[in-house]
């Protein structure tokens, strides 16, 4: 497996999707570094459109780039928008890719995600078994995108040698993550679930599905970390998965959040809400040969987490007040 030092100091680092949970996340980590960052807001350069990522990036010649601009959401969000999950995230890794080889860059990290695994591969999911069976049908749309990408990579390193990787990250939590009630992932959807009912003093609440899936999840900022800490030492053509190597059930998942956040009430089930892929854990063997481990226990990311929460509510409700006049 290549392992190549990579010297960011001093050079252009372009964060796509540097608002996004995991984008500032980096911005923080890359703030560590000695590198002229640059990022351009969505409004002024959409990924979706060719000409005008052409055009900046043509301007703009960022030296490393990380992809982490994409349309994300939780299992309801890809069930339900399947034609945007395709179509913006086909359209953001060919868009970007194309730009950074047209305009040569020195390093790109391509983000893909661990649903682009078979929904029953054994476990723990190796890199090696992508495109080896059926893909869990709620966010297929969504896998098939990240595999272009990642396929994307693969051929442009092999007809142009460029110097492009990419990572599967497990599910990520953290500051910066998307709140909303119905499209968010289940961290997100959990923690505001779990403090609106102690708020209400409601006597139950409710978690999606069985409660038997299993899931892992990564801090986000230690996700920022293993994509710099890869960007500087890795440079090789097979994919590396990015996760903690350890899972929980949903249903244990749902009791830390009600610790974290104060809930005494009931837990129920709502199984009128999809359960997805059974279990997603990664083999992050890979990841540990090239020297990198997680460092963040769940439950102290979750307080992390649930502050962020609290701050940004505290502020939503500060911008209601204010219009409210
Ligand atoms: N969250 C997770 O659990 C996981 C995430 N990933 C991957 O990590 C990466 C980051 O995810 P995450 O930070 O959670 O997602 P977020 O939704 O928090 O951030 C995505 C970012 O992409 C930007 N973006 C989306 N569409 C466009 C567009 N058309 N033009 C310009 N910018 C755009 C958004 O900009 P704006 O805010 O302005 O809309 C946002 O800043 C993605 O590639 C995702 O697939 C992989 C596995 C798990
Ligand atoms: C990162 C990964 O994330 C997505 O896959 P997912 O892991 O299935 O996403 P999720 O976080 O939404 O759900 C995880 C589990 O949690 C359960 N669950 C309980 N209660 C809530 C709940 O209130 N909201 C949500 N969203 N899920 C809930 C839910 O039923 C499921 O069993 C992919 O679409 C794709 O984006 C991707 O790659």
């Amino acid at each position: 497996m290549a392992n190549a030092p990579f010297e960011l100091k001093g050079r252009s680092v372009y964060v796509a999707g540097h608002r996004g949970m995991v984008g500032s996340a980096l911005v923080r980590r890359l703030g560590r570094e000695d590198v002229n960052l640059v990022t351009v807001d969505r409004r002024d350069v959409d990924l979706c459109n060719q000409a005008a990522v052409f055009d900046w990036f043509a301007k703009t010649r960022p030296e490393v780039i990380f992809v982490a601009a994409a349309k994300v959401g939780g299992i309801v969000a890809n069930d339900t928008l399947r034609a945007e999950f395709i179509y913006d995230n086909i359209a953001i890794a060919a868009n970007v890719i194309h730009a950074a080889y047209l305009n040569g860059a020195e390093k790109l990290m391509f983000l893909g995600s661990s649903c682009i695994y078979p929904k029953l591969a054994p476990q723990p999911l190796r890199e090696d078994t992508v495109l080896s069976g059926p893909l869990e049908p709620t966010n297929e749309p969504y896998a098939i995108a990240k595999i272009a990408g990642i396929k994307m990579v693969e051929a442009y390193r092999s007809q142009f040698g460029s110097d492009f990787i990419s990572v599967m990250p497990t599910n990520l939590y953290g500051p910066g993550d998307n709140y909303h009630p119905e499209l968010s992932h289940v961290v997100a959807a959990l923690i505001r679930r779990f403090h609106e009912a102690k708020v209400a003093g409601a006597k139950s609440v409710a978690v999606w599905g069985t409660g038997t899936p299993r899931r892992e999840f990564l801090y986000v900022d230690d996700m920022a970390d293993a994509c710099v800490y890869l960007m500087k030492t890795y440079s090789g053509a097979e994919l590396i998965n990015i996760g903690t190597g350890e899972d929980i059930t949903i249903a244990e998942f749902a009791r830390v959040v009600a610790e974290i956040v104060g809930y005494s009430g009931e837990i129920a089930f709502d199984t009128s809400r999809p359960d997805g892929t059974p279990r997603k854990l990664l083999d992050v063997s890979r990841l540990a040969k090239l020297g990198w481990r997680a460092r963040t226990w769940l439950t102290d990311g979750m307080r992390q987490t649930y502050q962020d929460f609290l701050a940004v509510s505290a502020k939503s409700d500060k911008r209601r007040e204010s219009c409210s006049c």
